[in-house]
């Protein structure tokens, strides 16, 4: 565990506590504070433990510190367990299920717990697992920082780290590798998905009942019309009931019976272990975990369109990978015995067993020179699905400028393309299969022709004529079969490639540790500084409210544009902040940069670690679920706790939306409703079933009853709500889940002037009550709400605490807060322009 502040910061605590200045405010701490768990065994100690930051990024393979961090008067010890808890990422395959106990002295304000992160020997997405705080003594746990997530970064590539020279090379590189090889590499690392190794060994074991099955087939019917049928007295002593064969008859009767039953129970089994879902699943979820941690450039390398075949489709098509490997086995094991029955009954028959697969090779390499190979259709499929999506995003685009015509043309002339391409590409797939279903009559007609005058004169057993016959056939088939399974198999290589590229784009998540150690760093740096200074009377009070949010050498430049040029600015905590700014002056840049949604070209955004940064986007977004769903999209624990839902109400009065409240009213009704009373099955009398006490479930599982029933209850409840009621749930939602550092993107460009002031009166509040409609008498309590939004100009009413003007390439800060810091502030800037 790592050890932070500890005496010495104790002791310039005490001796400096006589010298607080009373220049500044600091926040206070109650036991009762309802930002806060008010888990403490003691109020006489009633700081905060809580995580240094939301979300930490570990690497694979060596041990990952979690810090920890402690708000208060530090005084008294405090202390509380910890553990880790399963999410993506499981423990004993991504990290070490890790618990204890982590204790903070007087005076120390920084810890740390270790989790060793495991090393993955192949490729993984982007997993995660939580550390949770909990039981805490003498001290109270941050609400919302009780539980961080870790995210975990794989160091392998895409299918695995064997190719890693080509495959770091990216897309040009990965189209030149030799898909026999990717492929190769692919089918291991779907064999290391947890339980696929056991099953495909399984699997490719009892496949070969089928084959056992077939040599059955075979053995009898020589059996039956050499043995059983024969006129011989000879063979009476072959017959499984020796004098009896009709009894015998019966016996192979029933055999044949029960091997198609024993195949059956195979297939139930084969069935129920599901190879295929296993691995489209594996496929599925390490799909949409890249895609989400995709770097914005990679996200806009990749359509929608593509996203969607890879979890629909690709990740499908591939997932049957296995099953072909196993069926290409099944094949193989058929080939030798349907051969080795052949031979073994008729040693004459050798070269035919050696001409066949001879014959089927070349074939395979001359079709190529024979059958000219079309066009790919994927390319067209592209353009007609792409097509699809731009004209049902667009159509009330395209039909109100009388567009339809014109579009109706250009997908009749994609679609038409496409079916030009597919028709070539049928016949070519017929032609090349034909030459398999035509092998097994060639031979067969070559043995009837050549080998008859053996039976006729006794020197072949009928019964071996006849199997020998349908081995033929059966080889004929086998080859067909064969090879339209090689076929598949190597229609998975372009897919392949596909998704290795999709699979190796690159993702933020390296960034994202960066710059969540960097401001962790920094956040603690200060905090060494700052509780370096005198302690307030009031034990209570917190410090660390007091680092500002800074932009530090912030700049903007594209090709021929400077549009941000060494930004330096601060504003301390608890302030609303206007961004203001001309058209096209950087003002959604530098919301952005706050938001960290971009990168700024140098410098950096500084926020102290602890806090939880919310950015709310221009465009307003709502979540196909239901009105409650998406007013608590933030946190939805809190839906199931009757004081958030009050509060939501309340929040959504303050911001008068009067619809949203009535949905939301409803679909609380509709999930407190008892479920339908269900009938005892087989029951004559009316005896019901009724729970003896039912707890409503405010977040039911989708396809679920009350989900069908809120479904069907609210469709289409999106419609019924205004552009401007919309534009106010998407604030609402952001007020709801009551982030520290609340960024909006130009909030009030979709309301009207009444609205607008409605809005930045919320907002106001927000700020001045640290959070909407939470108790006023525990405002001091909770931390300090900070809120930046853009706007072309501030209007007389909105009043924020501080405007930042953005003008020829710069940032000027005109505010109302006054320029004259107190002494505390004044060391701090002097210790950040020292971090410069
Ligand atoms: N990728 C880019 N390449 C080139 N120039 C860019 C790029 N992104 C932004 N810009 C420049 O930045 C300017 C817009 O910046 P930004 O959108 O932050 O301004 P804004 O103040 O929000 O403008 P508005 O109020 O008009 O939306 C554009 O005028 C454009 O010239």
């Amino acid at each position: 565990m790592g050890l932070c502040g500890g005496k010495s910061a104790q002791n310039r605590q005490s001796r400096d506590s006589r010298e607080l200045g009373d220049g500044f405010h600091y926040s206070r701490i109650k036991p009762d504070d309802d930002d806060h768990d008010a888990k403490s065994d003691s109020d006489d100690h009633p700081d905060i433990i809580q995580f240094a930051a939301p979300i930490f990024v570990a690497k694979e393979g060596a041990e990952f510190s979690v810090k920890l961090m402690r708000l208060g008067s530090l005084s008294g010890k405090a202390r509380c367990s910890y553990r880790t808890e399963d999410c993506s990422g499981k423990a004993g395959s991504r990290y070490v299920h890790t618990q204890g106990q982590v204790t903070f002295e007087p005076g120390q304000y920084e810890q740390s717990v270790t989790v060793e992160i495991l090393d993955s020997p192949g490729w993984m997405a982007t997993l995660e697992f939580k550390v949770v705080l909990e039981h805490p003594i003498g001290c109270h746990l941050g609400k919302y920082l009780s539980a961080c997530r870790v995210k975990v970064m794989d160091s392998d590539f895409f299918p695995s780290s064997t190719y890693s020279q080509v495959l770091e090379k990216g897309e040009e590189s990965i189209l030149g590798m030799n898909p026999v090889l990717l492929f190769a590499e692919f089918l291991k690392l779907l064999l290391s998905v947890p339980g696929m190794a056991w099953r495909l060994a399984v699997t490719l074991l009892f496949d070969q009942l089928k084959n056992v099955y077939v040599w059955f087939m075979l053995v009898s019917s020589v059996y039956m019309v050499n043995v059983i049928f024969s006129s011989k007295d000879a063979v009476e002593q072959e017959l499984l009931v020796p004098h009896d064969p009709e009894m015998t008859a019966q016996l192979i009767g029933l055999m044949y019976v029960l091997a198609p039953l024993l195949l059956h129970c195979w297939k139930e089994v084969k069935l129920q272990m599901d190879i295929r879902g296993c691995c489209t699943l594996f496929l599925q979820t390490s799909v949409m975990r890249k895609y989400m941690n995709y770097s914005d450039r990679s996200r806009a390398e990749v359509s929608h369109h593509e996203v969607q075949k890879f979890v629909i489709d690709t990740s499908d098509e591939l997932a049957q990978s296995i099953d072909d490997m196993s069926s290409l086995c099944e094949n193989l094991g058929k080939l030798l015995v349907l051969n080795y029955f052949a031979v073994s009954s008729d040693p004459g028959v050798v070269w035919a067993t050696l001409a066949m697969p001879v014959i089927m090779a070349l074939w395979a390499l001359l079709r190529e020179a024979v059958l000219r190979k079309p066009e790919e259709t994927d390319e067209s499929e592209k353009l007609v699905s792409d097509l699809v999506s731009e004209i049902s995003q667009n159509y009330r685009l395209i039909a109100g400028y009388f567009q339809r015509p014109a579009m109706n043309d250009k997908f009749a002339a994609r679609a038409t393309k496409l079916s030009d391409v597919r028709l070539p590409r049928a016949a070519y797939e017929l032609r090349s299969e034909f030459f398999f279903e035509w092998l097994g009559p060639l031979f067969v007609g070559g043995y009837v022709a050549f080998y008859s005058p053996l039976v006729l004169s006794d020197k072949l057993s009928l019964g071996t004529f006849l199997a020998t016959i349908s081995v033929f056939k059966e080889v004929g088939h086998n080859f067909a079969d064969g090879f339209a399974r090689i076929r598949r198999v190597a229609a998975k290589f372009g897919p392949l490639v596909d998704l290795t590229v999709f699979l190796n784009r690159a993702t933020d998540v390296q960034d994202l540790g960066d710059l969540i150690e960097s401001r962790v760093h920094e956040t603690s740096i200060l905090r060494q500084d700052i509780l370096s200074l005198p302690a307030s009377q009031d034990p209570s009070m917190v410090r660390t409210d007091l680092i500002p949010v800074r932009l530090q050498n912030l700049s903007f430049s594209f090709p021929g544009k400077q549009l941000l040029q060494g930004v330096n600015i601060s504003v301390p905590q608890g302030k609303l902040v206007a961004v203001v700014g001309r058209a096209g002056s950087g003002k959604t840049r530098l919301i952005r940069a706050l938001g960290s949604d971009t990168s700024p070209t140098t410098g950096r955004v500084l926020i102290p670690s602890h806090l939880r940064c919310l950015l709310v986007s221009h465009q307003v977004f709502l979540m196909n679920t239901s009105p409650l769903q998406n007013l608590f999209f933030g946190d939805p624990p809190s839906l199931a706790l009757l004081e958030a839902r009050k509060r939501m109400l309340r929040v959504l009065n303050k911001l008068e939306m009067r619809q949203t409240r009535k949905l939301a009213e409803q679909e609380m009704q509709l999930l407190q409703e008892p479920p339908p009373v269900e009938k005892q099955e087989g029951s004559s009398c009316c005896w019901q079933v009724v729970p003896e006490e039912t707890q409503p479930s405010w977040s039911p599982p989708d396809g679920s009853a009350p989900a069908l029933r809120i479904a069907s209850a609210l469709h289409g409840w999106q419609e019924s709500l205004s552009f401007q009621e919309k534009a106010k749930l998407h604030i609402a939602r952001a007020l709801i889940m009551n982030p520290e550092i609340l960024i909006l993107e130009k909030p009030l460009m979709n309301f009207d002037d009444y609205e607008a002031e409605l809005v930045v009166r919320v907002l106001r509040e927000h700020i001045s009550n640290r959070g909407i409609e939470l108790p006023r008498e525990t405002r001091d309590r909770r931390r300090p709400r900070t809120c930046f939004y853009s706007v072309e100009r501030v209007s007389k009413n909105d009043q924020p605490d501080v405007v930042w003007k953005l003008q020829n390439g710069r940032v000027v800060e005109e505010h109302e807060i006054p320029t004259e810091l107190p002494p505390a502030s004044r060391h701090l800037s002097t210790k950040i322009s020292a971090l410069q």
